[in-house]
């Protein structure tokens, strides 16, 4: 059994990974991680795990948790696994960090668009960007992963396939996004209360939102360019769910039909990405609960650009699910283990 403990297990990505590790069969939850919570309950804050977990919350303890654990989960705020890694613990347990601290090798870069002060640039050169579909090798040797974002994990998928190819010109990538308020975190914010969000939607971080760099560094190394993008994100009255549009000038005389067969050649062994039939177009619905990314892509002939679309679950394939694909990576288990999560509709 892998031992887990999980460094701020009541927020929204903790807490699915709560449910995930919960029905994991090689995989024990030893440390469920809070600060706000300690000594109470788990199952007294999230009453869906009444009778199904029956452990209470602990402060964290690195040092201690770092010899009990095979494994710790960070899903906490931007900073926090920066500001306590550290060489011991790195040779006692492995780390999955779900917050952005360890996703940009450039830390001019992160703390430019984080606006915060990275505490351990040592340890970043070390990170493996946890992004399985390409990183599966590098992924099953760290002891530090990155794992992406989830605008990012949405995004790269869907535009993967071509930026790899040559296809498109990336200087005219356009990213327009949409997310559920999940996406937010439980942390109570103005902008996330109930009056706000219902019966709305908007854009917001136009043209500075802090996932536009880690985006143009992943796609950069698939296309081996250098280029700049425009990444719009929206806030939308749902629970979960991420939808990607994204629009790209082609650069190659290609047809629709050769462009869907270079997807179904990248993502036909790949069990969580779904390139769906042409024509369908991917739904937040249709994903909900599970790992799957759903893609499909259309040729606007008139303009010539394509079309490159993407839906998932921000707090699944966006945050959990992507961590324990990772954990069972660099454990060396089946790649689905825990993550048969079937979508649920309506
Ligand atoms: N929500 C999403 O869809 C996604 C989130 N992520 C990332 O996952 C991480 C967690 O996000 P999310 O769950 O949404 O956020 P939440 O605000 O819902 O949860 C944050 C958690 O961190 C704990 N925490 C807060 N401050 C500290 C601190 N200083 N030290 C230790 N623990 C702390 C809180 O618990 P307590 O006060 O009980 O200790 C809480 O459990 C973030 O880095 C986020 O960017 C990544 C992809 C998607
Ligand atoms: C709706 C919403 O607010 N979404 C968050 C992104 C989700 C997230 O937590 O960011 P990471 O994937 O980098 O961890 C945001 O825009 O900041």
């Amino acid at each position: 059994m892998i031992k887990v403990g999980i460094i701020g297990s009541t927020g929204y990505a903790g807490a699915e990974l709560v449910r995930i590790l919960t029905n994991h069969k090689e995989a024990e939850i030893i440390w469920y991680g809070s600060r706000s919570y300690k000594d109470e309950y788990y199952a007294d804050i999230y009453q869906n795990m009444f009778q199904i977990v029956d452990a209470k919350c602990m402060d964290e303890n690195m040092e201690v948790l770092a010899k009990e654990a095979d494994v710790i989960f960070t899903a906490t705020p931007q900073g926090y696994c920066a500001s306590i890694i550290n060489e011991t613990i790195l040779s006692n347990t492995k780390i999955i960090d779900l917050s952005a601290d360890f996703r940009i090798k450039d830390v001019d870069t992160y703390e430019k668009w984080y606006q915060l002060k990275h505490e351990s640039p040592d340890f970043i050169k070390e990170a493996v960007y946890g992004l399985c579909e390409v990183n599966r090798d590098g992924i099953k040797k760290a002891r530090l992963v990155a794992n992406p974002g989830c605008y990012p994990t949405c995004s790269f998928l869907s535009i993967y396939p071509l930026a790899k190819e040559g296809i498109i010109d990336m200087n005219s990538l356009i990213i327009d996004a949409k997310s559920g308020t999940s996406g937010a975190g439980r942390g109570a914010k103005i902008d996330n209360l109930f009056c706000e969000v219902n019966e709305n939607i908007k854009a917001y971080g136009v043209g500075s939102h802090r996932h536009t760099p880690e985006i143009e560094e992943q796609l950069s190394y698939a296309s081996n360019k250098k280029f700049a993008i425009n990444f719009t994100p929206h806030l939308v009255p749902m629970n979960r769910g991420i939808l990607i549009t994204a629009y790209g000038n082609l650069i190659k005389d290609v047809t629709k039909e050769e462009i869907r067969s270079i997807y179904e050649s990248y993502y036909k062994e790949e069990h969580f990405v779904r390139f769906l039939k042409d024509k369908v177009t991917p739904q937040t619905k249709w994903v909900e609960g599970s790992n799957f990314v759903d893609v499909n892509i259309e040729v606007d002939t008139r303009t010539n650009r394509v079309i490159m679309m993407g839906a998932m679950d921000n707090l699944v394939k966006g945050a959990a699910g992507q961590g324990v694909q990772n954990m069972n990576l660099m454990f060396g288990l089946d790649e689905q283990c825990g993550l048969d999560l079937v979508p649920m509709f309506p």
